[in-house]
């Protein structure tokens, strides 16, 4: 599976928490990440991350692109909601991308746990059928 991993600035230490806690099943997965956090991510864990581009700088806004493309499965944003960001509306249109193809999304850590414990048991394997030929041609939330 891709998973994408994205944090604001003052929830950074947290995603590092999160990563070296669920490591052994990070590490069975593709990941990506906006920029800094995935140097963080790296250099904390050793894990390997496709970085892009800082979030503020268009991150967001490519993962987006890859999920519009079929190409991410799984996205966790450990978002600060209490933090104005000049790239608000990148955010919120990952979200909504997020929405438009279904794809799992957690935005805080309580869901993140639950999302990593539950793809490492199999219950997001339903994105196989949306990675398959099968899919080809349906629309989104069919
Ligand atoms: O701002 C972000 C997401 O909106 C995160 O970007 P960085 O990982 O580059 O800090």
């Amino acid at each position: 599976m891709k998973i994408a991993m994205i944090a604001h600035d003052r929830k950074k230490d947290l995603m590092i928490q999160l990563c070296t806690a669920y490591q052994p099943v990070l590490e069975k997965h593709e990941l990506f990440a906006t920029g800094t956090t995935g140097l963080r991510i790296s250099e904390a864990t050793g894990l390997k991350v496709h970085r892009f581009k800082s979030g503020p700088l268009g991150g967001d806004q490519q993962i987006g692109a890859l999920i519009s493309e079929n190409e991410m499965d799984v996205v966790i944003f450990l978002r600060d909601p209490l933090a104005a960001m000049p790239h608000e509306p990148d955010v919120t249109a990952l979200i909504r991308l997020s929405d438009v193809y279904d794809i799992p999304l957690a935005t805080n850590i309580g869901t993140a746990e639950v999302l990593l414990r539950g793809l490492d048991v199999g219950l997001i394997d339903w994105r196989q059928f949306y990675n398959s030929d099968e899919k080809d041609g349906l629309e989104p939330g069919f």
